[in-house]
C-alpha cells in the first residue's frame, strides 16, 4: 500500500520473471516463516488491525479511484447509457472507489459493506453519502452472508478491489460464493488486486511471510500476491464463468524516494452464468 504514480500500463498473460537478486530475496523469505500462533493471531484480530488502519488514516490513505470505469467497460457502458444499475463495493474501505461512480451515474444504486466498522461510518460521513443512493454497512466477507443484508439474484455488479488479498486464502471460496449469491444471474464480479511477483511483494522482509504468496504488513494487515491460474479456478469453482483475467504490469514512479518500481495487478471479470 503505496502511493505511486502510474507510468505506464500493459497486460500480460505471463507471470513477471524475475531477476538473479529477486529469486534471492524470496528465498530469503522462507528462511523465518511467522509461527503458527503469530499466523493464527493475525486471523483473529485481522478486523481490528483494518480498523486501527482507519483509526489511524481516516480518509486519508488511498486517493479516490477514478480508473474503476475506465478499466471495467461493464461499469462505463452502463453509466454512458444511463441504466439503471446496482453495484456491490464489496470491502468498501472509506468509499474511495464508490463516490466517483456515484457523481458520474445517474441511475445507480450502491451496497457497500466492508468489516471495519470506522471504514463504514467514513463511508457514511462522507458529504455525497445519501440512503436513496447507497446503502453502507458492515460484514465480514470471510463469515458473513451478504444475502442477510442484500437480496439474492438482485445485483448487477460487484466490484471487489484489493481485498481478496486481505483475507484468509482459506476463505476464498467462501467469499467468492457469498458475492455469487446476490449477484443477477448474468452480472459481473468486476475484480483487482495484487498479481505474483509484484513489487511489494518482493520486498517483504524475512519473518513477514505467513505462507505462500501470503505475508503480513508492518501495521499487522494481509496480503495474498495472486497467480492468474488460481484465481480461475477458484472463481470457477464458485460458480462463475471466466470472461477475462490478466496480468496488469505497471511501472511507478514513486517521487519521493526517486524509485521506478514494477507493479504487478490481476485484473478479471467474472460471470454469474445466465439460465440458457
Ligand atoms: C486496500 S482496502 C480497499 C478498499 C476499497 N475496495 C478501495 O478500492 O478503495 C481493503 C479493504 O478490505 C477490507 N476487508 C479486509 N478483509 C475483509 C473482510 N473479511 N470482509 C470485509 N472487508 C474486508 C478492509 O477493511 C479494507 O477496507
Amino acid at each position: 500500500m503505496e502511493d505511486f504514480e502510474s507510468k505506464s500500463q500493459y497486460t500480460s498473460s505471463q507471470v513477471r520473471s524475475l531477476s538473479d537478486d529477486e529469486l534471492q530475496m524470496l528465498e530469503n523469505q522462507n528462511k523465518r516463516l511467522v509461527t503458527e500462533f503469530r499466523s493464527q493471531k493475525l486471523e483473529v484480530e485481522a478486523k481490528k488491525m483494518w480498523d486501527l488502519f482507519y483509526k489511524r488514516n481516516t480518509t486519508n490513505f488511498f486517493k479516490d479511484r477514478h480508473w474503476t470505469s475506465r478499466e471495467f467497460g461493464e461499469i462505463e457502458q452502463r453509466i454512458h447509457n444511463n441504466q439503471q444499475t446496482v453495484l456491490l463495493e464489496a470491502g468498501c474501505g472509506v468509499g474511495n472507489a464508490i463516490f466517483p461512480l456515484m457523481a458520474q451515474a445517474k441511475d445507480l444504486f450502491v451496497y457497500a459493506c466492508d468489516f471495519s466498522p470506522r471504514a463504514v461510518e467514513l463511508v457514511k460521513d462522507n458529504p455525497s453519502y445519501s440512503e436513496t443512493k447507497c446503502k453502507a454497512f458492515q460484514c465480514d466477507l470471510g463469515t458473513d452472508h451478504l444475502s442477510y443484508t442484500i437480496q439474492e439474484n438482485s445485483v448487477d455488479l460487484v466490484t471487489l478491489i484489493f481485498v481478496l488479498s486481505a483475507i484468509h486464502p482459506d476463505k476464498f471460496e467462501f467469499v467468492l460464493r457469498n458475492i455469487h449469491k446476490v449477484l443477477k444471474p448474468g452480472g459481473y464480479l468486476l475484480f483487482r488486486d495484487y498479481g505474483l511477483n509484484d513489487w511489494a511483494m518482493l520486498r517483504f522482509n524475512n519473518g513477514s511471510k505467513i505462507s505462500e504468496n501470503f505475508y503480513v504488513r508492518q501495521d499487522g494487515t494481509r496480503a495474498y500476491y495472486f497467480k492468474k491460474e488460481e484465481l480461475e479456478s477458484l472463481t470457477c469453482a464458485s460458480g462463475f464463468d471466466v470472461v477475462s483475467n490478466e496480468y496488469v504490469m505497471r511501472e511507478t514512479i514513486n517521487k519521493k524516494k526517486n524509485l521506478k518500481v514494477p507493479r504487478v495487478f490481476l485484473q478479471g471479470k467474472y460471470q454469474k452464468p445466465a439460465p440458457t
